[in-house]
This record gives C-alpha cells, sequence and structure tokens, in this order.
C-alpha cells in the first residue's frame, strides 16, 4: 500500500487571491486526514504565493490531533526556510531545489554539484528527529550518492511519468521510474513520488510497491472542482490501497 499525502498549496492559493483565511488551511487539511489520508504536504515558497510559512506552525499544530498522520514540508534549503522547518520539526522534510522564481518544481538535485551543500543539511535535519527526502529525478545511477549524502528517502519527480502516460513510450518511461525506484531501495533508501500525478496515472506507478508516499495536489484540487473534495481523497485511497 502507498501512503496518500495531500499537499495543500492550491487551497493556500486560493486562500491568498482574496486576502480572507477561506478556504481555510486548517480546516481542509483536518478534513482531509478525518477522510483517511496519511498525511499532508505544504512545499512554501520565498514569495509564500500559496503555502505560508505560518501555515506550517498551524497544520503542526493541527498534527496534534492526529498522532498517526505526517506533516510534510517540501521547499528549498535557504535559511528561512530551515529556519521554519527546525521551530516546527514536521514528521517529514522533502528538499527540493526550486529557485524563488520557478513557476513550479521542474527538476530534480544535482547531487554530483550539490552534495557538499546539501550533507550538512541533511545531518542538521536528521538531528532534529525530521526524516529527510531529495526530490530527485528517475536516474538509477544517482540513488548511490543520494544515500551516501544522508537522505532517508528520495521523491521521484513524477512529470515526465504523467506526461508519458497513456502514450507509446509510457510503458518505457514508467520502466525508468520502476528501476530508479528499485535502485533507491536497493542501497536502503525508501521511495516517494510526486509532481502531476492524478487518478489516472497514480496506479500504475504505485503498483509494483516500490513507492513508500506519493503527494500529490495540484490535480486532486482540480478533479475536486468535478467530483467533490471528498470524493477525490476517497478515490484517491481507494486506488492507492
Ligand atoms: C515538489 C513538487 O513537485 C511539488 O510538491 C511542488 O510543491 C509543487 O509546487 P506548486 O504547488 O507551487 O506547483
Ligand atoms: N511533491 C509533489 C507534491 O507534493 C504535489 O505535486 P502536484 O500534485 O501539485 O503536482
Amino acid at each position: 500500500m502507498t501512503h496518500l499525502s495531500v499537499n495543500l498549496n492550491k487551497i493556500g492559493l486560493l486562500r491568498n487571491s482574496r486576502g480572507r483565511n477561506y478556504p481555510n488551511m486548517v480546516e481542509m487539511a483536518e478534513r482531509t486526514l478525518t477522510l483517511g489520508a496519511f498525511g499532508v504536504t505544504i512545499h512554501p515558497r520565498p514569495d509564500q504565493r500559496h503555502a505560508t510559512y505560518q501555515d506550517a506552525y498551524d497544520l503542526k499544530n493541527l498534527l496534534k490531533r492526529f498522532p498517526m498522520a505526517e506533516l510534510n514540508i517540501e521547499g528549498f534549503p535557504d535559511a528561512k526556510f530551515l529556519d521554519v522547518v527546525q521551530e516546527v520539526v514536521p514528521h517529514q522534510c522533502t528538499l527540493v531545489p526550486d529557485d524563488p522564481n520557478q513557476l513550479t518544481s521542474d527538476h530534480g538535485w544535482n547531487l554530483a554539484r550539490d552534495q557538499d551543500a546539501l550533507r550538512p543539511v541533511i545531518a542538521k535535519l536528521k538531528q532534529k528527529g525530521i526524516r529527510v527526502v531529495l526530490f530527485m529525478d528517475p536516474v538509477a545511477e544517482n540513488m548511490q550518492l543520494a544515500k551516501e549524502i544522508g537522505a532517508d528517502r528520495v521523491e521521484l519527480y513524477t512529470e515526465a511519468y504523467a506526461n508519458a502516460y497513456g502514450t507509446e513510450e509510457g510503458e518505457a518511461v514508467l520502466a525508468q521510474y520502476q528501476q530508479a525506484a528499485q535502485a533507491a531501495v536497493a542501497v536502503g533508501l525508501e521511495v516517494n513520488a510526486g509532481h502531476d500525478l492524478d487518478l489516472n496515472n497514480v496506479e500504475a506507478l504505485c503498483a509494483p510497491g516500490h513507492i513508500a508516499e506519493v503527494s500529490i495536489g495540484h490535480a486532486l484540487t482540480a478533479e475536486a472542482l468535478d467530483l467533490g473534495w471528498d470524493q477525490v481523497v476517497q478515490a484517491y485511497l481507494a486506488k492507492l490501497s
């Protein structure tokens, strides 16, 4: 079974567009966890365009009432992000190599270049008891180094999988992700996955059983416009069980 962590960035985007606390991030997280989601994810970016640093504190407080659930905070490890993460102490922190002005996350870490900067960051977060995940492209050869610099997990960046799904290249691209996942497991890493996953493509990725957790937000929120939030969360849970 693959755990579902619902990314609430787009709840924050809608909330921030009117300057009122509606939709309410904490209420949507509570509703999502009550439906049975394993956890919630936010990705506070430096401009706080959607999820805010305050959301991290508020969601950590909510999770006190859901002792079996997890909070995953994603982001680029700049000073502010690291200060917040070390104060909030989420269950999991996913480090993502995004520039502040990126529209969205669109690549994984270049560990050969970034390993020296990442090692102390990973060590500091692990000292706090936080599970550390590196956002990675699905390249099997890179998993050994991810382990060596201290990561607990990798999160496979799945946009290429989503784009290929249902096309002639779909099976070959899926095979690449399975090989990367198997390589990660072989060196002692657990494997998460995320970005552009949806109700159509999530099952094939997770069926082989290598994926511990998927974090899904953009498509889930859009699908909820048609199906309703509760129904969409329950539909993902059914596909991942
Ligand atoms: C790291 C990743 O792929 C996503 O979790 C990211 O959080 C999406 O960010 P936006 O919601 O800002 O597109
Ligand atoms: N890490 C992926 C995530 O949290 C959500 O990505 P998306 O579903 O919004 O594309």
